[in-house]
């Protein structure tokens, strides 16, 4: 799903190699076009107080006046090629910076300077020397060479674009492909097929309005996964459900599912460490097949089954069971050195620490297969009296019920 972001860039890649002369490329009245969508943008996540993202429409906005202003002309001129050498790379360093960069809130004094920053940076590109600075640069001029001679893109820039990129992917990678993070490798994308294919009409006006889409579908994201997905499990939220239940087929069937005595668990070890197994049992929920996992709230979860198979339910819901009764929770106790000073002192004068210990958690499920025409709410109600039996029976037991 998160890879959603990136599509309208991966289009207009596609648009570029495969149909450069299509007539959508003039079809649209810019600048006006890619201002618009810019302020629309900016509106939403005002709007939404996901105000972070206006530091990269700033720099959007900033960088779409400087190819207006300075980039309108043939690449022969030599002020127009200059501004071409440096702003692909001055471009791809700020956007590095953004990333990697700790960012401040926007309303505070350093909020305020970055955005700054980030819209005059690449308008300040065209009043500044450049043509004093390349005078100043013979030992390096092969570096503003073009690396083909089909594009203007020099080695300098393609050696600056190659390295963010890599850097992004890696730290994409890394972080487990963020989607904020995804939006603004678009971004970085978009400018770098913008330069690319600087002779293409209109691509600057194109490049700023995709990159926008590419935002706003990050913003997308960002609000459907805070409106639907738990934060703590990372599974889908009890609204999510509802809205799987109003589609539920004729053969389909509910399970609660609830963690044994977790009161005591919690008691035991603390809060923190209980909410580290309700992340984990969320974790081998998601990873089962066949089945749709939900958070429920609290230590409950949901199982949508597409199927009324009461043999086939209660082996999968039989094996959910197991996996998790089976499964080793590493669990810190307390005693254990809260700084590691005392902790390496501890070890080295072979002084036992709280350390670690392994313990299991089980949990009870009660299953409902769906009666014809059964309503979600009374459906629910009697996967929860199925759950409550089992809770009766002993724990840690499946119990289906089909009336
Ligand atoms: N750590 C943590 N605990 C939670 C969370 N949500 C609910 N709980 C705890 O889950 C416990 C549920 O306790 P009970 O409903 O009494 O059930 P139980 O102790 O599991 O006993 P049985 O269900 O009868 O086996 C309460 O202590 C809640 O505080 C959460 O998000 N994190």
């Amino acid at each position: 799903m998160r890879f959603l972001i990136l599509t309208p860039v991966l289009l207009l890649a596609m648009l570029l190699a495969v149909w450069p002369e299509h007539a959508l490329f003039t079809a649209l009245p810019f600048p006006l076009t890619a201002w618009l969508a810019l302020a629309f943008v900016a509106s939403l996540a005002l709007l939404m107080r996901q105000t972070d993202w206006l530091y990269w429409l700033a720099f959007l906005a900033g960088h779409y006046y400087a190819v207006q202003q300075g980039l309108q002309r043939p690449i022969s001129e030599p002020a127009v090629a200059l501004l071409y050498s440096y702003l692909p790379v001055l471009s791809a360093l700020w956007l590095g910076f953004l990333v990697l960069l700790p960012r401040p809130p926007l309303l505070t004094k350093a909020g305020i300077a970055l955005f700054v920053c980030s819209a005059l940076l690449p308008v300040c590109l065209l009043y500044l020397p450049l043509p004093n600075w390349q005078d100043g640069l013979p030992d390096y001029h092969w570096l503003l060479q073009p690396v083909l001679s089909a594009s203007p893109l020099s080695w300098l820039q393609a050696t600056v674009l190659l390295l963010v990129v890599a850097m992004w992917l890696a730290l994409l990678s890394y972080r487990n492909w963020p989607k904020p993070m995804l939006g603004q490798l678009a971004v970085l994308l978009c400018l770098t097929l913008f330069y690319l294919w600087l002779a293409q009409p209109e691509l600057s006006g194109w490049a700023t309005l995709i990159a926008s889409s590419c935002l706003l579908l990050t913003l997308a994201l960002q609000m459907l996964q805070l409106a639907y997905i738990d934060e703590l499990t990372q599974l889908p939220q009890r609204r999510a459900l509802i809205g799987h239940l109003n589609r539920l087929g004729k053969k389909s069937a509910v399970t609660m599912l609830d963690v044994d005595h977790f009161k005591k668990f919690n008691d035991t070890y603390g809060h923190d460490v209980g909410d580290q197994v309700l992340r984990l049992l969320g974790a081998i929920l998601a990873k089962q097949r066949g089945m749709t996992a939900y958070r429920y709230g609290g230590e409950e979860f949901t199982l949508v089954f597409h199927h009324a198979n009461p043999k086939k339910l209660k082996e999968q819901l039989e094996q959910v069971r197991q996996q998790v009764a089976d499964y080793p929770l590493v669990v810190r106790q307390a005693g254990r050195p809260k700084d590691s000073d005392t902790g390496k002192k501890q070890r080295s004068s072979g002084q036992k620490s709280g350390g670690s210990k392994t313990v299991q958690i089980t949990i009870s499920l009660g299953c409902a297969i769906r009666q014809p025409g059964e309503k979600p709410e009374p459906l629910l109600k009697r996967a929860d009296e199925a759950l409550y039996k089992a809770k009766k029976k002993g724990r840690n037991c499946v119990v289906l019920t089909s009336s």
